[in-house]
């Protein structure tokens, strides 16, 4: 077998009224994507839970984003906000935060994640309320974003 095994470089893309995601590659152990996002769509806060908890490491290729985390070892589950942009390069997220971000800008997004997507471990957490009170009003959201339970809801 050649030392350069050539590996399947593009899965599936998915398009939404936000944009689109597209599975760059994915192995058991990782799974690299790319999305665009619209100026003004949010998507998040998500974060998958045992037994597929994910580090991610992400960054803004082209575009401005709010970037978002919620703390999920707190019980008062604390949300942290940063504009991140190119030149920022690439941030780590921990498995313990749910995590999300709002385009502030039409934004090309990458990130890398250890461990294989599962849909079903995903938990989702609105911050609609937050994200108005930083003066970012009626963001674009998935469905499943739309029903997800607010972070301060899920708070204890
Ligand atoms: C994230 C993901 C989604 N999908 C599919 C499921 C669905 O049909 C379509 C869109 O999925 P979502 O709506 O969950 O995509 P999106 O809202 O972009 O989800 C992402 O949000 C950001 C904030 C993160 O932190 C990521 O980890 C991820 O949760 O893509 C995969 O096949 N593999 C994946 O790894």
């Amino acid at each position: 077998m050649s030392a350069f095994e050539a590996v399947d470089a593009e899965g599936p893309r998915f398009e939404d009224a936000r944009g689109w995601l597209q599975v760059l590659h994915e192995s058991e152990r990782c799974v690299l994507k790319r999305s665009f996002s619209k100026a003004g769509v949010f998507r998040g806060l998500h974060a998958q839970m045992t037994p597929s908890p994910q580090t991610k490491v992400i960054r803004v290729v082209s575009g401005l984003i709010l970037d978002a985390v919620a703390d999920l070892r707190e019980a008062s589950r604390p949300l942290e906000t940063r504009e991140l942009s190119p030149a920022d390069g690439w941030v780590r997220i921990a498995p313990h935060y749910a995590h999300g971000f709002l385009a502030i800008e039409d934004t090309l997004f990458e990130y890398m994640c250890d461990g294989r997507y599962d849909e079903a471990s995903e938990q989702a957490f609105a911050i609609g309320d937050e994200l108005a009170a930083m003066g970012y009003d009626s963001p674009i959201l998935s469905a499943k974003d739309r029903a997800a339970p607010p972070l301060r809801a899920t708070a204890a």
